[in-house]
């Protein structure tokens, strides 16, 4: 008899992938022991989050990936504690330099830079977190970057690029890519614990960011 990987039993449950301890700490707290979230760890950056995830999902199967974690806010309409809803993952560096300007890989040729999020939950969580907290929900797209930008230059070159990214992180295409091939709705969700720019680690509310994650946690349960 052929034996499948994938046990079955879990194909209900909703996988939650961060990248640091304090994510998942702050993510628990919200979902209070609910068991049909399975949330995990899969390290800072795209290729850590691709091949964790891809291998997360080879083992169970799920309903859905959600990346969480915490984010850089990117327009000066995101505040810190605000929540960004992914429309859109875009890996922002994903490409090549030229005389001309940056190309993506779509230009280049060899695939995709960009992959649309589900948005079945997007009403429902907005709602059930305007009733719950005074937390401002955005929903856009978010860049995924294996460098956190550090500069005023990089930063504004990104807002050339890229005008509809709301925020900035690390994880997000490369979970939606592992997502993806095993054809998962995927959803990227992160709160903001800084202003994308000039790098000044001491002016990171990862407290805030955090606290709003939990809440933020709290009101998904009541949307799958
Ligand atoms: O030191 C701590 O206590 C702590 C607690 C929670 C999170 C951290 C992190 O360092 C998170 C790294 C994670 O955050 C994303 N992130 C946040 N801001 C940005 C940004 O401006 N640009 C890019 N990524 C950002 C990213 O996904 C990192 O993996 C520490």
């Amino acid at each position: 008899m052929k034996h499948d990987r994938k046990k079955i039993t879990d194909a209900c449950s909703v996988l939650i992938v961060t990248s640091v301890e304090a994510e998942k700490e702050a993510i628990l707290k919200g979902l209070k022991s609910d068991h049909r979230f399975q949330v995990e760890t899969i390290g800072v950056g795209p290729v850590a989050a691709a091949a964790r995830t891809a291998w997360l999902l080879g083992d169970n199967s799920y309903k859905a990936v959600i990346n969480m974690g915490v984010a850089g806010g990117i327009t000066s309409n995101i505040q810190i504690g605000d929540a960004v809803i992914a429309s859109e993952i875009i890996a922002g560096d994903l490409g090549a330099e030229s005389p001309e300007g940056f190309k993506p890989l779509e230009e280049l040729g060899f695939g995709l830079s960009r992959l649309k999020c589900d948005n079945q939950i997007v009403s429902p969580l907005k709602e059930e977190i305007n009733n719950k907290a005074d937390i401002t929900v955005h929903n856009g797209a978010v860049l995924t970057l294996s460098t956190v930008t550090g500069s005023a230059e990089t930063l504004e070159r990104l807002k050339m690029r890229f005008p509809e990214a709301s925020a900035e992180a690390m994880e997000g295409f490369g979970a939606a890519t592992a997502a993806d091939l095993h054809d998962v709705p995927f959803y990227e969700i992160r709160t903001i614990s800084n202003a994308a720019g000039p790098r000044n680690k001491n002016a990171w509310r990862l407290k805030d960011a955090l606290t709003s994650l939990t809440i933020v946690s709290e009101c998904l349960k009541e949307v799958f």
